[in-house]
């Protein structure tokens, strides 16, 4: 089984399929994590993370495994991975280990922007999770004021409608629910109601295969 998640910045999708692929069984793959990685590496390498050839060369060169999350997190990174999000090449270069990933046994939950448009799809279930921009900056604040506890809310606003923006309207892949995606709004959940939430709507999409 595949479950595909999208959404936007901070809407939970990452926490929701780390959840459900527990839950399910199955592998999980956080695919921010692989943009956010050439992103890093880029702004390590003092390159402009708008350079596509360097972009495209970090990202076929990319080492997928053991990507460490806690060294990833931040909006620098974040913004620096948008950057290079919207290089059709990049996307290009990531996209087959992104399928090999999916459909090595037993299935997997995949978190990002395009997995059940472009990624995975025919994925089995596909999640479309989403919260008011407001609530969305609420939780990534939490999480930046361990980074950094001078961190401005108004900032982290900004800086999420910034990436969202992007996200949206680059040509390729932008950020979108699938036609056959169920959307899940957490504005009013917390994560333990996603989660049960999100099982019903997995549990209701496999009984009608
Ligand atoms: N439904 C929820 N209600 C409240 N906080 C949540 C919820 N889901 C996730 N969080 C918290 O919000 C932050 C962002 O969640 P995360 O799963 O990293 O989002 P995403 O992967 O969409 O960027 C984390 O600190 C997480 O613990
Ligand atoms: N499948 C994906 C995953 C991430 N991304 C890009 O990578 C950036 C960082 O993704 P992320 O999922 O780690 O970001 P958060 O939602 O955790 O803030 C996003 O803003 C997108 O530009 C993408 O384009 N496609």
């Amino acid at each position: 089984m595949i479950i595909a998640i999208d959404g936007p910045a901070a809407s939970g999708k990452g926490t929701l399929a780390r959840r459900l692929a527990r839950h399910f069984g199955l592998n999980h793959l956080d695919t921010g994590l692989l943009y956010r990685a050439v992103g890093q590496r880029l702004r390590a390498a003092g390159l402009d993370p708008a350079d596509e050839a360097a972009a495209v060369r970090m990202a076929e060169t990319l080492d997928p495994t053991g990507l460490d999350p806690e060294a990833l997190s931040g909006s620098a990174v974040g913004e620096a991975a948008s950057v290079v999000a919207a290089i059709p090449a990049v996307r290009a270069a990531l996209l087959d280990l992104q399928r090999r990933f999916a459909h090595t046994p037993p299935g997997a939950v995949l978190d990002g922007r395009d997995i059940g448009t472009v990624v995975c799809p025919d994925a089995e279930v596909k999640l479309f999770v989403t919260a008011s921009a407001e609530t969305r900056a609420r939780r990534r604040h939490v999480d930046d004021l361990r980074i950094d506890p001078a961190t401005a809310f108004e900032t982290v606003l900004a800086d999420i409608q910034k990436r969202d923006d992007r996200d949206s309207s680059r040509e390729v892949a932008p950020l979108a629910a699938a036609e056959d995606a169920a959307v899940l709004d957490t504005t009013d959940l917390d994560a333990e109601g996603a989660f049960r939430a999100a099982v019903a709507l997995v549990e209701e999409a496999m009984a009608l295969k």
